[in-house]
């Protein structure tokens, strides 16, 4: 299928920001190295890119697909018919926008649309965030043409000669957060004389790490500590009554944070769910870090990921059984202790990989050429 100039590339996948923010951070790098090109998102209705996507200014088309539910519900009666409308829908997407090459991050709209882009014959590429292949990306990797991983040994789910170690690809802006510290303060309204914790739950929140921090607000106020403290959607409103006399001390709640830039560039420690890219992120901003993998996801993956730091003297590594007896003390105790601060530091920077997205991108232009 030949295509005039400018070149279009659509980007699919989504459900939680561990597979939508590297599919910006792709896109701004294209933009930047192509301005001309078209690009389009195709993410799974009612999820979270179909906002967030808008956001960071680009397009994006939802396909009805959802995913198996791991409990026998009536929803799963609607499983096939939806996976194939998908099918059928991201064809006729694929046939309207003749993109020049397709990428899948992942997420449920990733299988449709690069099923339906392998099978026209286009060049495809996946990337892949963590240590662990999913089912979908292990069925994909035999179509693509390429799958740019972020861990060592990746060949174990997919055919050596497609794979390349790339690393994640990181928002630019928190790739150079590291000199926004008087602008995090201000934006987020805190003092600079006092320590801040921050505590992320992915990008959906995490129930454990809430609870543990909801425990210790008093405490945290006590010892002088300032904390931005993501809750995710279903905890917001309770975060929101239990921090609402503390904000003029500089203890924050937020549903979700949009300038991650600015959050962590404020931070001293900060307290985090070990999904794969809150972990990119924490080595390119260079912070200590505690973190509490979720118990909930395939294959134990987050501790994996989490290991992978923790061996490295990159960061400390709480169970989240543990986390409501031993997280803040943990906290509390790095707050305190500068040299272990500066060890974790150092060697979390050591684990960086800034040239992710134009490595990503260059691989991506080497197969449209
Ligand atoms: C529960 C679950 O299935 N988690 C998976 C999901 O992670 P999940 O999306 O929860 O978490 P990740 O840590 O991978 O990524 C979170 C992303 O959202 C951003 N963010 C987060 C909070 C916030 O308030 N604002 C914000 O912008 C972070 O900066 C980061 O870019 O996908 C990851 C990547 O495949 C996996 O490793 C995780 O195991």
């Amino acid at each position: 299928m030949q295509n005039k100039k400018p070149f279009r590339v659509i980007i699919s996948g989504g459900g939680t920001g561990g597979h939508i923010y590297p599919a910006v951070a792709i896109a701004n790098e294209l933009k930047v190295r192509q301005p001309e090109a078209e690009i389009l998102f195709v993410g799974a209705k009612g999820r979270m890119e179909m906002t967030r996507v808008p956001e960071a200014g680009y397009k994006i088309i939802g396909l009805p697909i959802a995913g198996l539910q791991r409990r026998l519900t009536l929803k799963n009666l609607t499983f096939p018919f939806k996976v194939i409308s998908s099918v059928r829908a991201a064809r006729q997407i694929v046939k309207d926008f003749k993109p020049n090459a397709v990428v899948g991050v992942g997420g449920y709209a990733s299988a449709p649309v690069l099923f339906a882009a392998t099978s026209m014959g286009i060049p495809s590429l996946i990337q892949e965030q963590n240590s662990y292949a999913g089912i979908t990306n292990k069925l994909l990797g035999k179509r693509v043409n390429k799958i740019c991983v972020a861990y060592a040994g990746m060949s174990a789910f997919f055919p050596a000669d497609k794979v390349i170690l790339t690393g994640n690809p990181v928002r630019q802006d928190i790739v150079g957060s590291q000199n926004k510290r008087s602008e995090g303060l201000a934006f987020f309204g805190l003092k600079p004389g006092k320590p801040t914790i921050l505590v992320i739950g992915g990008s959906l929140g995490a129930r454990t790490i809430n609870e543990s921090t909801a425990a210790h607000l008093k405490e945290i106020q006590q010892k002088g500590y300032q904390l931005l403290w993501q809750t995710g959607k279903t905890y917001y409103p309770k975060a929101a009554e239990q921090t609402a006399t503390l904000v003029e001390t500089g203890i924050k709640s937020f549903e979700f944070i949009q300038r991650m830039d600015l959050a962590y560039a404020t931070s001293d420690v900060v307290i985090s769910r070990a999904g794969a890219l809150s972990i990119s992120e924490l080595c390119l901003v260079g912070k200590p870090a505690i973190l509490v993998p979720s118990p909930n996801v395939a294959e134990d993956h987050q501790t994996q990921n989490a290991l992978a730091l923790v061996n490295n003297q990159a960061a400390l590594l709480v169970k989240d059984v543990d986390a409501a007896t031993q997280l803040y003390p943990a906290a509390f105790a790095l707050l305190q202790d500068k040299p272990q601060q500066e060890l974790l530091s150092g060697n979390i920077q050591k684990l960086a990989k800034p040239e992710a997205a134009q490595t990503i991108v260059g691989e991506l232009l080497k197969l449209i050429k």
